[in-house]
């Protein structure tokens, strides 16, 4: 076996997933585990998306208290496992997204891996997206070459798509280089419009956007974005599709909304962001997969599959892997590329000027 634990704290700000991998042969998920962020944790989190006071000192804080949960979540998965810290090669710790401006040639993660490999004693490797993006790429989607590895057929024109806050596409056509790229928001638009007006952290299987309807005029102003168009290499993140920029759309919209109808709407503009760029840079596509979050919003799965009707839709689990943890599994994998020396991006994904090996280790 060759064990490595991954590390996933994603834009939703949800909590940390962390992931047990076997990665001797095909990548194999043997344990997971998931901590809710504390609240004080979560917000100040939150908080550091966007520029404030003394910033520089908030930010280490944050990551000091974010590792320590991490390290707290590791000791007890290792224990429940009858492991010890000697039984894993080395964690890949992605760290929480505080900033991503790959155009000003900076992403930024925050999760203090030396602190990390000091309460673990074991190797971290963190710090993912930066040498991508030195290298005039994005630093992001990463998760498109694990897709790769684990779900390219040699016949089946597939596609998965991640649904986390954001929403990242990945196209595997069987004799062609792996592509991929952010789609748009994921969840996080949605997840702001129902905690602002019914005070929930999500809409539990999309239950409150299924009791309204869509207004396809206010979808088609959404979906004029310029975002929408672009084709890949792209990212995006908070700093583009935050509440204001919803809030300015629905300013422009002009007609006053029932609030659930807006649900309604940014429900289908996730689910038509994802199959409008996947129709447009695939239209061979014969299959979607579905991970991360968004794969449990019913309303979401249903909306895919009226939009996709010449497509399969369905979760990854139709292929045996669990969609929740796949992203933190993506990441024990880089993690082991780094130690390996193998490059962990697609230049045809990020943009990047070639292949490199991500991450930088800190030994235990
Ligand atoms: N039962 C459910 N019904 C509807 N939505 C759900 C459900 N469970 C989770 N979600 C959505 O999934 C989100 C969390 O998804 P996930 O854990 O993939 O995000 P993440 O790791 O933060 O994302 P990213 O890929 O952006 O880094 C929640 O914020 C919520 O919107
Ligand atoms: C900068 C950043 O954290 N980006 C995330 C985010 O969440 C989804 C999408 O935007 C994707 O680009 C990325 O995450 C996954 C893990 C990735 O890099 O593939």
């Amino acid at each position: 076996m060759a064990l490595y634990l991954g590390v996933m704290s994603g834009t939703s700000l949800d909590g940390i997933d962390i992931a047990l991998t076997d990665l001797l042969g095909q990548p194999q998920l043997l344990a997971h585990y998931f901590s809710p962020l504390p609240e004080a944790l979560r917000s100040e989190l939150l908080a550091l998306c966007q520029s404030g006071p003394d910033e520089l000192a908030r930010q280490a804080v944050a990551g000091n208290a974010w590792a320590e949960c991490v390290a707290t979540g590791i000791k007890q998965l290792l224990a429940e496992q009858n492991l010890t810290a000697a039984d894993i090669c080395a964690i890949g710790s992605h760290g929480q997204t505080v900033r991503h401006e790959p155009a000003r040639g900076f992403s930024v993660q925050i999760g203090a891996p030396a602190l990390l490999a000091e309460l673990t004693g074991i190797s971290v490797v963190a710090d993912f997206r930066s040498r991508d993006i030195a290298a005039g790429g994005q630093g992001a989607p990463l998760v498109p070459a694990f897709h790769q590895q684990l779900f390219a057929d040699d016949i089946e024109v597939r596609a998965l798509v991640n649904i986390g806050g954001f929403s990242n596409l990945t196209l595997l056509t069987p004799g062609a280089a792996v592509q991929g790229f952010d789609c748009g928001p994921g969840n996080a638009l949605m997840d702001a419009w129902i905690r602002l007006h019914r005070g929930q952290d999500y809409d539990a299987d999309g239950t409150w956007a299924a009791s309204g309807h869509v207004n396809h005029t206010l979808l088609t102003q959404l979906l004029e974005d310029p975002f929408f168009a672009q084709r890949g290499p792209k990212s995006t993140g908070r700093e583009y599709f935050h509440p204001a920029w919803l809030q300015a759309q629905l300013k422009r919209f002009g007609e006053k909304l029932e609030a659930v109808d807006i649900q309604a709407t940014l429900c289908a503009l996730t689910a038509h962001c994802i199959s409008q760029a996947l129709l447009a840079q695939q239209p061979q596509c014969q299959r979607l997969l579905v991970c991360g979050g968004g794969a449990h919003n019913r309303q979401l799965m249903a909306l895919l599959q009226q939009a996709l009707p010449a497509l399969h839709v369905d979760t990854t689990q139709a292929l045996g892997a669990d969609p929740d943890w796949l992203e933190a599994m993506a990441f024990a994998w880089l993690a082991k590329c780094c130690v390996d020396g193998t490059p962990g991006n697609r230049p045809a994904v990020t943009g990047a000027r070639g292949l490199r090996v991500l991450g930088a280790i800190y030994p235990a």
